[in-house]
């Protein structure tokens, strides 16, 4: 079979896919800070790591999936002062609705969603190597990352360290020696949330808790290092630098960014105002074709956000999802075999290896989802001929769920309406009076499908959910 080709920032390059160990994959994705909702740009990351997740599980790999929360940080101290309650009950309260967020948009749990604020002696200890091989230096209770002294400072974001350094300046109240120093450790300013360390009170600094907690869950070395492509520099760089200094091996294999969704052509930010909350939007839309949406361009290049799109999105995934109960339909009208099987059989899998072929090129989501419509093309062709072959069905419904999975949609049908049920128990009472029993029997049938269940009784039909 082939090879999942990735393009990797650090190399600027795709490259074919080689974990450090066969079959498995150690992936770490940097999460949210904790002190609001998420945006729908903000939830761009989630659903394509999610995907990129699901792919690599579905070509065999064993993945472990590792995504932090930032749950201390100056937002959130922010935050606290301004609602007037404490970091921890404001991360607690953002970090479930993280989750409610993200799971109705058909993202997987990590295997551990490390936070900060339970990792604090990870990161201390981390600090304090990096002092004592020289890579770090205290300064009045804060301690500071020395840029200087690591050479290879700026390779992932391909810049050299002179240039970033003229960029660079000390604000008031930094006490570095060098402007592109970063605090890995800050004192605590009076009342604020702090731990004790061997520098005084205080808190980690942003960069470090990555570096601390992809190493303690993943090891020295991990396959894939995710997040949105802002994230590249400072962050990622940073990450590096505290890492391969401490190790002396390289933090991570394949390094994968993410681009912006845009709305009328502006990044969607909490700071312009633009945004539209996850948590606000699922309730008028489908989460699921919001996921759609968002897969059916490729995860690199910008995404627009409109209600023309999303219809589009909508319409699309109905079509495929038409196709499919289509299919499950048919079923129980189907022979065994018919003479044209292999021929269907062999179409539907020239569908699969195009999906794995579009997939395996740097996770090509878009065109995956243009062969997903291929198969329903090919599915409502099959559907009008005359005699249709369970083992064909079968084959169809298998490669859908199979494929729709891998984007974390799911197949279920929708749940009938209390109102709708009933509306059908009066139109099958009608049919039984008027000694229609094919149409009372199909619809029983009907409603039997999605296991509903009815009992006539003397006193009329009753129904409940099997
Ligand atoms: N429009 C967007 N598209 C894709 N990813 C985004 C977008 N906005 C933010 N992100 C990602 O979400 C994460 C959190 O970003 P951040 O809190 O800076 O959001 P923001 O809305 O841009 O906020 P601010 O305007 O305050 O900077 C970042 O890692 C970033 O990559
Ligand atoms: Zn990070």
């Amino acid at each position: 079979m082939s090879s999942i080709r990735l393009y990797n920032t650090l190399t600027r390059k795709k490259e074919t896919f080689e974990p450090l160990e066969p079959n498995k994959v150690k992936m770490y994705v940097c999460g949210p800070t904790v002190y609001n909702y998420i945006h729908i740009g903000n939830a761009r990351a989630a659903i394509v790591f999610d995907t990129i997740r699901r792919y690599l599980e579905f070509r065999g790999y064993e993945v472990t999936y590792v995504s932090n929360f930032t749950d201390v940080d100056d937002k959130l101290i922010k935050a606290a002062r301004e609602l007037g309650e404490d970091v921890p009950t404001i991360a607690e309260r953002f970090i479930q609705a993280y989750f409610e967020d993200i799971t109705a948009l058909g993202c997987k749990k990590a295997d551990v969603h490390p936070r900060v604020t339970e990792n604090i002696d990870v990161i201390i200890a981390f600090i304090q190597a990096l002092i004592d091989k020289g890579y770090a230096y205290e300064v009045d209770g804060d301690v500071y990352y020395r840029t200087r002294k690591f050479a290879e400072y700026g390779k992932l974001s391909h810049q050299s360290i002179d240039e970033l350094r003229a960029g660079a300046r000390i604000e008031i109240g930094e006490k570095k020696d060098d402007p592109l120093d970063f605090a890995l450790w800050k004192a605590a300013k009076e009342g604020e949330i702090c731990w004790d360390s061997p520098w005084g009170k205080g808190r980690p600094g942003w960069h470090i808790e990555c570096s601390a907690m992809a190493r303690k869950y993943l090891g020295d070395t991990i396959d894939i290092h995710a997040g949105g492509q802002d994230l590249t520099f400072p962050h990622h760089e940073n990450e590096i630098a505290q890492s391969e200094a401490l190790t002396g091996k390289p933090f991570a294999k394949y390094w994968l960014h993410n681009g912006y969704l845009n709305i009328n052509n502006e990044k969607m930010s909490k700071s312009l105002g633009n945004f539209v909350l996850v948590h606000d939007i699922i309730q008028q839309i489908d989460p699921q074709v919001l996921r759609f949406f968002m897969l059916s361009v490729h995860y690199r290049h910008p995404i627009n956000y409109s209600d023309e799109l999303l219809e589009s999105a909508k319409k699309g995934l109905e079509r495929l999802k038409t196709s499919y109960f289509n299919l499950k339909h048919r079923l129980q009208s189907s022979t065994n075999l018919t003479d044209d099987d292999e021929q269907w059989l062999e179409r539907i899998y020239e569908q699969h290896e195009a999906f794995i072929r579009e997939m395996d090129d740097d996770f090509n989501t878009a065109n995956g989802i243009a062969v997903l419509f291929e198969l329903a093309k090919q599915a409502n062709l099959y559907l009008h001929e005359k005699n249709t072959s369970e083992r064909v069905i079968h084959a169809f419904l298998r490669e859908f769920e199979q494929l729709l999975d891998v984007l974390g949609i799911t197949l279920q049908e929708e749940e009938l309406l209390d109102e709708e049920i009933e509306e059908l128990i009066k139109k099958r009472n009608e049919a039984r009076k008027n000694r229609n029993f094919a149409l009372a029997d199909q619809i029983r049938d009907q409603l039997k499908a999605k296991n509903i269940i009815l009992e006539d009784t003397p006193q009329g039909t009753r129904w409940k959910r099997g």
